[in-house]
């Protein structure tokens, strides 16, 4: 169906998909696209006056400020990404503004990577670069790098959404011990998954592995602390493809140094970008990764159509395919 007037588009990133855009473009839209990368928000904000929606494919502050400069007439914006911590959802809710985002299409390559962070953490994969490097290759030792296995093992996720659930289903042939989950409801199917509700203190007792995968909220930050990572086991392998804000990165970087915990992988960081000397790299076993979750041109594309067709729906006075609220 096409829309029954031209809208205008503001994108706020020259390297959207090309898909999303010629998408748009056909049900009618005139885009209007950022040309600065990093995204310039000056140049937003002189751009985005008088738009219809807003297709916002970064992650700066999505607030008030926006939301004033684009002016009464906004009708829709999606963001190209599954949290939306950056986006001051009240002030969307208040103006009643449809705000959508793009959670279902994430979870695959997310749950790919973070089951490549449980291995290369558990596996020392970033001591190990580290000691090629250095020529300390201690082959002869039998207990040199001894590493931790995803068999037998128990799994524990922190938030039992979609990319949890990706990453459940991989492991179904993965002979693991047992699959545990923190929610703050039980999942109706987490039967399919063999897995089981626990509070969250049995959560970081019992997890091997213990993968954290919930969004950024005043609930969940920082839950990951001094005094979660003293309940661990030793032996725990802790892995993050969420928000950094989740962690408490101070304490992760004691419980890891002092061998509270064994290892950890992460996706993401405070800040992001995380500086270069910063004392979590110098970790011999932390393999971090600079949020590269959703990096491959699958997902990036199928994000970019979801936020396209959020935009659409709600231009076509539908309800947007994954609304934030
Ligand atoms: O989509 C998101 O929110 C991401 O953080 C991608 O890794």
């Amino acid at each position: 169906m096409c829309v029954s007037r031209a809208f205008k588009v503001l994108v706020s990133h020259p390297q959207v998909p090309v898909a999303a855009l010629q998408l748009l473009r056909s049900r009618g839209a005139e885009t209007i696209i950022c040309q600065s990368v990093p995204p310039s928000r000056d140049e937003i904000l002189e751009k985005v006056g008088g738009v219809d929606a807003i297709f916002w494919a970064h992650y700066q502050p999505l607030n008030a400020a926006i939301l004033d400069a684009a002016g009464p007439q906004l009708r829709a914006v999606s963001t190209m990404s599954s949290g939306i911590d950056f986006a001051d959802v009240e002030e969307f809710k208040r103006r009643q503004i449809p705000l959508g985002h793009t959670p279902g299409v994430v979870k695959n390559s997310v749950a790919d990577l973070a089951i490549g962070l449980m291995i290369a953490a558990g596996r020392h994969f970033h001591a190990g670069r580290r000691d090629i490097e250095t020529s300390q290759w201690l082959t002869e030792q039998i207990d040199w790098r001894m590493g931790v296995e995803i068999r037998d093992s128990v799994i524990g996720f922190f938030g039992f959404g979609g990319i949890s659930q990706a990453i459940a289903k991989r492991l179904q042939c993965w002979d693991v011990a047992k699959i545990i989950y923190t929610a703050r409801n039980r999942k109706e199917n987490d039967i399919d998954f063999k897995a089981e509700h626990v509070p969250f203190e049995r959560l970081l007792k019992e997890s091997d592995f213990l993968v954290v995968a919930a969004p950024l909220t005043n609930e969940t930050r920082e839950k990951f602390n001094a005094k979660a990572f003293a309940q661990m086991k030793r032996s725990a392998v802790f892995v993050n493809v969420a928000r950094g804000g989740l962690v408490n990165q101070v304490d992760l970087h004691k419980a890891l140094s002092s061998g509270q915990i064994f290892a950890a992988g992460l996706d993401v960081t405070t800040p992001e970008p995380l500086p270069a000397d910063s004392p979590i790299l110098k970790l011999p076993n932390c393999v971090v990764l600079p949020h590269l979750g959703t990096q491959t041109m699958k997902t990036t594309i199928e994000m970019s159509l979801l936020a396209a067709n959020n935009i659409i729906n709600a231009i076509e006075d539908k309800p947007m395919v994954s609304p934030a609220y």
